[in-house]
């Protein structure tokens, strides 16, 4: 579980996060949401440590992470998988070179242990055999999934995912979906998504925080949002008449 407490972020004099707080349980697709500009990458980057909050605190599991010296961060990092927007390979590396960097890296394993865990990551991820292919050889669809299995290789609990979905069709977007939240299950990672999705909101979001202008303006379940009179989530949510049409029948 992480939880964040008060988290407060400025750059220079652009208010973005005006003291967050949540919950975020393991086992569970906690999504944060939200209008361009409401503060939600710069809050995963807050908790994960790519920016420092200015006040507030990041507890993984309740060890206060904000608090730790760079050496100290080092452990929780470990235990930390990363998939960002445009999956972030490295282009000049093949497909098991990306999966394996973090066990090169972190691990002490033998080469032979590395390339077990990455041909289990990519069979979990359908991508068994694709060992040597590169980047610009792969969909985008395929990169993300290459992208969960270099996130997955080090058996992480905390898995922050930023949007998962951009850039692909919506058949794809709901394979992408779907796996990460069977990987979040059955691992029991407390999992983050940054999304912009709303089938992704609908699919996936068992835990909501929806973020406006750097506050936590309501926070929920899939099933609580059909309802909620919040007129800031409905207009947001449910923002087109066929959202709507839908959102009438649930
Ligand atoms: N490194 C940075 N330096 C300065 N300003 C930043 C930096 N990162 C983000 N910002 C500012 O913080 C605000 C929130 O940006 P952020 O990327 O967190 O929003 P977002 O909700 O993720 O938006 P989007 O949905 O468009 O990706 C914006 O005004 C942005 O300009």
């Amino acid at each position: 579980m992480i939880e964040i407490k008060d988290i407060h972020k400025s750059f220079g004099d652009n208010y973005v996060l005006k003291g967050i707080s949540g919950k975020f349980e393991a086992g569970m697709n906690n999504l944060i949401i939200g209008g361009s500009g409401s503060g939600k990458t710069t809050l995963l980057k807050c908790m994960v440590g790519l920016h420092e909050p200015d006040e507030g605190y990041v507890l993984y599991d309740g060890r206060d992470f904000t608090r730790l010296t760079k050496d100290e961060r080092i452990d929780i990092r470990k235990e930390i998988g990363m998939l960002f927007q445009n999956s972030a390979l490295f282009d000049s590396m093949t497909v098991q070179e990306n999966v394996m960097f973090a066990l090169n890296m972190f691990t002490k394993q033998s080469k032979e242990e590395k390339l077990e865990r990455v041909n289990f990551c990519l069979n979990r991820v359908n991508l068994e055999g694709k060992n040597d292919l590169y980047p610009s050889e792969l969909s985008g669809g395929m990169k993300k999934r290459v992208g969960i299995a270099r996130a997955i290789s080090m058996q992480p609990k905390y898995l922050f995912v930023d949007e998962p979905n951009s850039g692909l069709d919506p058949l794809t977007s709901i394979v992408i979906d779907e796996l990460i939240d069977e990987i979040t299950n059955e691992y029991n990672i407390t999992t983050v998504v940054v999304t912009h999705d709303m089938n992704s909101v609908m699919g996936i979001g068992e835990s909501i925080l929806f973020l406006a202008e750097g506050k936590k303006e309501w926070e929920g379940s899939n099933k609580e949002i059909a309802h909620t009179d919040n007129q800031r989530v409905n207009d947001f949510v449910f923002a087109s008449k066929f959202a709507q049409a839908a959102k009438e029948k649930l």
